[in-house]
């Protein structure tokens, strides 16, 4: 399991550590990491261009012991001050001690140092930056100077290299509120941050490095990301004795005249999942049972086609009338239950709360919104707050589709957050295989968190089988929905394999 650690947990683990090692050995560790993966993104250090950016903070006294570091080894190393006289006294000293210059980036400078212009063509000069402007120290968006050289950094053709995490990044969330350092790689001390993970952070960190520096957060962390050895570790498996009824009968109440398709996807997705049988009520039948002979069609309400051990709900139910009476049907049995797409319009937070199995929602950000009632780009900038508040809202499990995926249980449990999609998943029906594979994950009998995680996992990882991508979530070529349903086999082969 990846685990990620709030800003008071780092902290209070640093404070334990620090009373019992010299002082300033934490910050060496950090700048010999930080150090090392600047060699490596640079080739050649020998005759290279460094440009720290040093705010007035821990952060860019790392920064600062990390350019001495490079100093030392042949780099010409230029640290761009952007609060001159609050600079980590130490680390400056220790970079001039070892050939290196500062800058100092606020007014016009006087003696030898050159003012802010200089700073910024030094930025553009570099062959590599060193954002340590700010760490897990931010408060609100950068300050007006910062995000002047947040910017610099992102036009020039410079590696950047974060030092903990990106300026401008919310370390707690991952929300970014105006300008934010772009990097292509980040190096994080002793522990992940949540917004190394979650998106919109996740994307301005690039490839993030952990080094460990001997923290050991006390305690459930904010976030974490399932690995390989976990999903096979949570993937049902039929034993001798199953039967199709003991591997699970999931149920799928979706797709409508106006969607047919969409009852097709979901039921696509939980017969490729692993489920004893599949029931599908619904108006697309016909399509149905002409795609996937071995489904079990049936007329009539949900809660009288027989027994299964989860539903599925909603996917393509359109704005019709039989959308509320159909959920109202579904929320009414004793089994655990997923409700996605239209299926959402139809929630009321008291009747979900009363059911005494588990519910998973499983929202893109526009219907998270509609739940919320607050606007779209609200939930797409704090997706981490807004599935929390869904939880506790409507006392279910929550998974907010995206470009990473992220589901929060209602008590609080760390949220799960995946990415092993691709954006090649953006497209229409990707959706509704998730769902059918999450409803046959229930029915299967994992917990509905464990449910919604591992589909996640296995949707990304099936998506990407199906696109060629490899594991880069960029790579690869265009999918259908149901190229991603048939490569969920695959995807959990590899995952067992
Ligand atoms: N405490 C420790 O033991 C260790 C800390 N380390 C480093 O120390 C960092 C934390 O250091 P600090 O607590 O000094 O905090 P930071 O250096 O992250 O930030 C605090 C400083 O940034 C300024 N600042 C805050 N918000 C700003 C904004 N929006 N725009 C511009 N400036 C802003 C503040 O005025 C303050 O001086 C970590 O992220 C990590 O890089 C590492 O050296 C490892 C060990
Ligand atoms: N940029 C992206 N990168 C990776 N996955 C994405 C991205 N955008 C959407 N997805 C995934 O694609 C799927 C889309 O689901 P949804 O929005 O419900 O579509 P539909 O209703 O058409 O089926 C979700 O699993 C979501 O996590
Ligand atoms: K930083």
């Amino acid at each position: 399991m990846r685990t990620a650690y709030g800003v008071d947990e780092v902290r209070a683990a640093e404070r334990d550590l620090m009373a019992r090692l010299p002082e300033g050995a934490l910050m060496q560790r950090a700048a010999a990491g930080l150090a090392a993966a600047s060699a490596e993104l640079l080739g050649r250090v020998y005759g290279s261009r460094v440009v720290l950016l040093v705010g007035s903070g821990d952060n860019g006294g790392d920064a600062l012991y990390a350019g001495a570091r490079l100093a030392r080894r042949g780099a010409g190393v230029t640290a761009v001050l952007l609060a001159p006289g609050r600079a980590h006294g130490h680390g400056l000293s220790a970079l001039r001690k070892a050939g290196g210059a500062a800058l100092e980036a606020e007014g016009s400078g006087g003696g030898t140092e050159l003012g802010a212009e200089a700073a910024l063509r030094a930025v553009a000069r570099a062959d590599l930056v060193l954002d340590g402007i700010v760490g897990i120290g931010g408060k609100g968006g950068l300050r007006p100077l910062a995000a002047r050289f947040a910017r610099a950094a992102r036009e020039s053709e410079a590696a950047v290299l974060a030092v903990d995490l990106p300026s401008g990044v919310e370390a707690d969330s991952g929300e970014v509120r105006g300008e934010a350092v772009r990097a292509d790689a980040t190096v994080t001390f002793g522990a992940y941050k949540p917004g190394l993970l979650v998106d919109p952070g996740r994307e301005y960190a690039g490839v993030v490095r952990l080094v460990p520096i001997g923290i050991e957060p006390a305690g459930a962390p904010a976030v974490e990301a399932l690995q390989f050895a976990d999903v096979a570790r949570l993937l049902p498996r039929p034993g001798a004795e199953s039967d199709k009824y003991r591997r699970g009968v999931v149920g799928i109440a979706a797709g409508s005249a106006q969607y047919p398709g969409a009852g097709v996807l979901a039921v696509a997705g939980a017969v490729r999942s692993g489920a004893g049988a599949v029931r599908y009520v619904g108006a697309a039948a016909g399509e149905v049972i002409a795609r996937f002979p071995e489904a079990l069609v049936h007329e009539g309400p949900p809660s009288h086609a027989g027994r299964v051990q989860a539903w599925v709900v909603g996917p393509g139910l359109g704005s019709g009338q039989d959308g509320g009476r159909l959920v109202a049907d579904v929320l009414g049995t004793d089994v655990p239950v997923l409700v996605d797409a239209e299926g959402l319009r139809h929630l009321e937070p008291s009747v979900v709360r009363a059911r005494t199995a588990p519910t998973l929602l499983t929202p893109h950000a526009g219907e998270a919104a509609a739940l919320l009632g607050v606007p779209r780009e609200e939930v797409e900038s704090a997706r981490l707050a807004s599935v929390r508040g869904l939880a506790a809202a409507y006392g279910a499990t929550v998974l907010l589709k995206g470009a990473t995926t992220l589901v929060a249980a209602p008590a609080g449990a760390p949220v799960r957050v995946n990415s092993t999609g691709t954006a090649w998943l953006a497209t229409a029906g990707s959706g509704d295989v998730l769902s059918g594979l999450a409803g046959a994950l229930l029915a299967a009998g994992l917990l509905s968190g464990d449910a919604g995680a591992v589909a996640a996992y296995l949707h990304g990882l099936a998506a990407r089988g199906a696109s060629g991508g490899g594991r880069g979530a960029s790579g690869g070529g265009p999918v259908a929905a149901q190229d991603v349903a048939a490569a969920i086999p695959g995807a959990w082969r590899e995952v067992l394999g």
